[in-house]
């Protein structure tokens, strides 16, 4: 249906053509440079470098105004003022061949006033028009008239808030929208805050935190554009189907060069999928498990008891423990990464046989001084660095590790394991040993933790790295530096040096990865090293001490948003102040809350907040902006549970029409009720940032034994109509209202 043809709404959609067809030639007008760019003849590097950029820009020009295409321009403000022009605000900036501006970008200064002015401060504004659009036509107009006086003489409602109030209520596809057109003025302050420091946007389920923390992310692209379209924008959200649900309110929000990841994903190449139980991911996640990662490295450090045989040429030479010890402890010293510091260890060792081998060899047999000098010892070092069982020999006590290959072989074994970490206790230790084979969530923030301390020859641990002819190529230059191998044996410290030191095959082979086609987003996902301008957390309730050390180290600057709601928060060892979480870290953090919830409405808020005082987080009530009209049900099933809840699904979907039906529920239960047509099926976790328009929630008792938060989470997912199927009759705190 179209607007009512009035002459306010004629002229808005004239204004509206206007913009399209400004947006359309600025389209064709890429699209032609493309092409063009496309068909140039290119001479020398230089010139294929300038074109391949010229492509990158105009691809990315046209997917950015083919992103807009809906909802271009969504509001207007008219001020008081009437020598002020109104102003038109977009998605995206428009200007006019002769340099006017037609539309306002939502994320300016300029265009902050639309989401700021109110009655009480109408800040001269005068009227505020939401634009309501479906493809390029205008199907409804929504004033709110800011200005009392304008207000009485038109009749006009003052601060109607039924733009708002219609998104809302809108039916939920399972794909997140963007919120520009209505964001409140609380949002809007945490969306714009500088981007220093760390910001923690606390608040209740549906208050807005996921949505505000994409725009805030969309807002600080356009505002630092510079830092951050280099550096990008990582996004870490609890789980796959909840960045699903995310990922489409960046693009339309104009914005690609952010990464969506979840914690599991942040090591590139690493598929987290091995089960494994909570108590075990609670101790992986614990912040001593930092120390038990080092030990565990520093394990791999050997120092033998006893001097060991070494066969060179038919002599026997000694790793001898005095000397393995001075050599672990020059390695360690340098302050390089295990990986990175093991050839010290190695040419240390090595030092050490050469002048032994020298010592017997060149033994002057009438007792005068050895007769070998320098140059022979220098030789020698050579000769005993290519024998491969020797290598091997050293190689023991100081070996290249992947992080992989470091916690497969901790975890594998009782004696590893007590070792390392000798600060757990028994019955934690016991948690940790398993047989070899995949990686579990909680694991991934620890290979992180051991790739950190074992330095870059972590191949196991990067994708996109380069061919095997890229890696052969490299191999055949160090074959050729390597005959250039120059030695200086006059002081003991004194390191050989060799093309080997400064150039290892890998990083030859890396450096020609071809990154001129890549985003920012691209790149910084096959990079575990990756640091971005920005993080934004979601959920952030449910992240470890270790995944935490994990994220720090992906921004330097310590520039985060932390979006979450600690009464959400799963598992035991579920933090109870965000103090507890931040406190320790040395970070400038703050918090700042949103207090009324958008998504649940009053008649579900009702039941919830009871489950809510149970739980007795230290959080203010959540308060919601609207009613549904829908009550809460309960239908205890009985025997017939599955059966039940199948035909409430069935009502529910009769009931939404368009809308979307969840049933949330444990694990076991969710498993048992897979497949009901017409529903997600989906347990507590999976559900966690979710919204549907409505949710059965079935064996609350069950899920309230998991624990309280999770049946908050649980009760909390609907947008207009909750239900309640349980066995028996429940207990929960809050069934007394149902
Ligand atoms: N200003 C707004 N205008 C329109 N819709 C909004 C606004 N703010 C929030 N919403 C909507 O409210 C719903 C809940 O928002 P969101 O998912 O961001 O909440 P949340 O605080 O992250 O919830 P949870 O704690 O459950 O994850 C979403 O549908 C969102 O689009």
């Amino acid at each position: 249906m179209s607007a009512a043809i009035t002459p306010a709404a004629k002229a808005e959609q004239t204004r509206l053509d206007g913009l399209y067809a400004r947006v359309d030639r600025l389209r064709d007008e890429a699209a032609a440079r493309l092409g063009e760019a496309g068909r140039r003849h290119v001479e020398n590097d230089q010139e294929r470098s300038q074109r391949d950029a010229e492509t990158l820009l105009y691809r990315r020009r046209i997917a950015l105004l083919d992103a807009v295409e809906e909802g271009l321009c969504f509001g207007r403000l008219d001020y008081i003022d009437p020598a002020e022009a109104p102003m038109y605000l977009g998605r995206i900036g428009v200007h006019a061949e002769g340099g006017e501006q037609l539309l306002v970008d939502w994320r300016s200064e300029a265009g902050r006033r639309f989401y700021l002015a109110t009655a009480a401060s109408p800040a001269g504004v005068r009227r505020r028009r939401h634009l309501h659009t479906k493809g390029r036509r205008l199907r409804s107009l929504n004033d709110e008239v800011l200005d009392l006086d304008a207000a009485a003489d038109s009749g006009s409602s003052i601060g109607s808030e039924g733009a708002l109030m219609a998104a809302l209520d809108a039916a939920r596809t399972g794909a997140m929208k963007d919120i520009v057109a209505t964001i409140q003025a609380e949002q809007d302050r945490i969306i714009r805050a500088p981007l220093e420091g760390v910001m923690i946007v606390d608040g209740a389920p549906g208050t807005g935190k996921t949505a505000v923390a994409l725009h805030r992310a969309a807002y600080l692209l356009y505002e630092h554009r510079e830092r951050l379209k280099r550096q990008g924008v990582l996004i870490i959200g609890p789980g796959r189907q909840f960045l699903r649900y995310i990922s489409d309110v960046l693009p339309g929000l104009a914005e690609t060069d952010v990464l969506l990841r979840t914690p599991a994903q942040l090591v590139p190449g690493i598929v987290a999928d091995r089960p494994e139980t909570e108590a075990v991911a609670a101790v992986k996640g614990r912040a001593v498990m930092a120390g038990v990662i080092a030990s565990a490295v520093a394990d791999r450090q050997v120092v033998p008891r006893e001097p060991l045989p070494v066969d060179f040429e038919g002599h026997e030479l000694w790793l001898r423990p005095e000397k393995i010890t001075a050599a672990r402890d020059a390695a360690r010293e340098t302050g390089l990464t295990h990986n990175e510091a093991r050839e010290t260890f190695h040419k240390r060792v090595i030092a050490d046989l050469a002048t032994q081998y020298a010592d017997v060899i060149g033994e002057d047999p009438l007792g005068g001084e050895n007769l070998l000098g320098l140059a022979d010892r220098a030789q020698f070092a050579v000769e005993i660095a290519s024998d491969a069982v020797i290598r091997g020999q050293i190689e023991e006590l100081w070996p290249e590790l992947s992080a992989e290959e470091l916690l497969e072989d901790l975890f594998a074994s009782r004696e590893r394991i007590a070792s390392a970490a000798a600060v757990l206790k028994r019955d934690e230790r016991a948690l940790l040993l398993r047989r070899p084979g995949g990686w579990s969530e909680a694991d991934v923030a620890l290979l992180d933790e051991a790739a950190e301390h074992l330095g870059e020859v972590d191949r196991g641990l990067r994708s996109g790295g380069p061919s095997a002819e890229q890696i052969a190529y490299a191999q055949d230059v160090l074959t050729i530096a390597a005959g250039s191998a120059s030695f200086d044996f006059e002081d003991e410290e004194s390191e050989l040096l060799q093309a080997t030191d400064v150039i290892d095959e890998f990083w030859l082979g890396e450096r020609q990865v071809d990154e001129r086609f890549v985003s920012v987003a691209e790149r910084a996902a096959a990079d575990r090293r990756w640091i971005f301008g920005h993080v934004i957390v979601d959920e952030a309730q449910e992240l470890s001490p270790m995944e935490w050390r994990a994220l720090l180290r992906r921004c330097v600057t310590r520039s985060f948003t932390v979006a979450g709601d600690l009464a959400q928060a799963a598992g035991p060892s579920a933090p109870s102040s965000w103090a507890e979480v931040f406190g320790g870290w040395g970070l400038d953090w703050r918090v700042e809350r949103l207090t009324v919830s958008y998504r649940t409405p009053k008649e579900i808020m009702n039941v919830a907040v009871r489950v809510l005082d149970a739980i007795g987080v230290d959080a203010p009530r959540p308060r919601s902006v609207r009613a549904s009209g829908h009550e809460p049900w309960l239908e205890v099933a009985g025997e017939h549970l599955d059966r039940v809840v199948e035909e409430q699904v069935a009502a529910e979907k009769r009931a939404v029409g368009e809308g979307s039906v969840a049933v949330v529920t444990t694990a076991e239960r969710a498993a048992g009720l897979a497949g009901i047509a017409d529903a997600a099926v989906l347990t507590v976790k999976q559900a966690k940032g979710l919204e549907f328009d409505s949710v059965i929630v079935v064996d609350p008792d069950a899920v309230a034994a998991t624990g309280l938060r999770n049946l908050y989470v649980a009760l909390t997912r609907a947008t207009k109509r909750l239900g309640v199927v349980a066995p028996d009759k429940p207990v929960f705190p809050g069934a007394e209202v149902l």
